[in-house]
């Protein structure tokens, strides 16, 4: 189940675009690029930047796949993580609750909204920070020789990568790194932004001119999850403060797909 057939669903994946994508380069073609009423989503991005030879729904279909890879295992795994480790310590509930309830209290449920809630935000990423869905998320080969300041050479055509536990879990960079402590990355929510984004050491997304560029789409899409089930639910998992253990799969952090956990609807509020 873990490797799928690609032809068969590259073929799925057109059927379902194919009436889609046509209208759009029909219209395109009677009405001009920005025709009455034309989506802002990622279908007519994508048809906008292709070369003319890839204005087609193979095209866009291979490249739709591809984002599907990319985003949707690492949020699913990022967010079940999140879970397990919020139903592991049942005490940071309660004031990421009260934050959330201030805040959707005063601007309802909006974007906006979602990004003024450091706690919540401090509390994914330290997560994120202990809980890593890769291993290895920043991989690359050298296609020429490089030379270090120290002089470490890495040869043309080695492949590298960064490790996300020793600096995850280095002291150095994030005090006494061992401990799950939800809310380090949120003293003010200016702070805690440049804390985050400065911060090097901190490579769930990756790093650099390739860092991840789904990681706010990623971050507002868990924190509006997280805030609905906080708001709506006490949680807790199966065996009290223990939690089920992560499954490996070559150099990925799956979180445990058997385990359960128990979920209170709280009176309305
Ligand atoms: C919690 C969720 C996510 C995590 C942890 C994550 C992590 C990463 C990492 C580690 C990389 C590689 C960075 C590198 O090589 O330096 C990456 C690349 C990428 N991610 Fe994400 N990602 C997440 C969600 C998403 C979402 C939701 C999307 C799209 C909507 C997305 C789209 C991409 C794309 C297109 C790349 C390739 C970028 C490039 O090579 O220039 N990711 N992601």
């Amino acid at each position: 189940r873990l490797l799928t057939n690609t032809p068969s669903s590259l073929r799925r994946c057109m059927e379902l675009l194919n009436p889609v994508v046509d209208e759009r380069l029909r219209k395109e073609e009677l009405m001009g690029k920005n025709w009455p009423g034309k989506p802002c989503d990622m279908i007519s991005w994508l048809i906008d930047v292709s070369s003319p030879e890839d204005r087609n729904v193979r095209s866009i279909a291979l490249r739709i796949l591809v984002l599907n890879f990319a985003s949707l295992h690492t949020s699913a795994q990022g967010f079940a993580h999140a879970l397990f480790n919020l139903a592991l310590y049942p005490q940071f509930q309660e004031p990421l609750r009260e934050e959330v309830k201030a805040v959707i209290g005063q601007h309802g449920w909006t974007r906006e909204s979602m990004s003024l809630l450091p706690k919540m935000d401090s509390f994914l990423k330290e997560s994120q920070r202990v809980s890593s869905t890769s291993l290895l998320p920043v991989v690359r080969k050298a296609m020429e020789e490089i030379i270090f300041s120290d002089g470490t050479k890495i040869p043309s055509g080695t492949h590298i990568a960064v490790a996300s536990g020793p600096m995850h879990f280095d002291s150095r960079y994030f005090p006494n790194a061992y401990e799950f402590d939800p809310f380090r990355f949120c003293s003010t929510r200016k702070e805690a932004l440049t804390k985050y984004s400065m911060n090097l050491s901190h490579i769930s997304f990756g790093q650099g001119k390739r860092k991840c560029p789904g990681q706010f789409f990623a971050s507002t899409m868990m924190t509006t999850m997280m805030a609905y089930l906080v708001l709506n639910y006490d949680m807790k998992l199966e065996n009290d403060g223990v939690r089920p253990p992560d499954e490996w799969f070559l150099m990925n952090c799956v979180p445990n797909r058997t385990a359960e956990i128990l979920f209170r609807r709280r009176p309305t509020c």
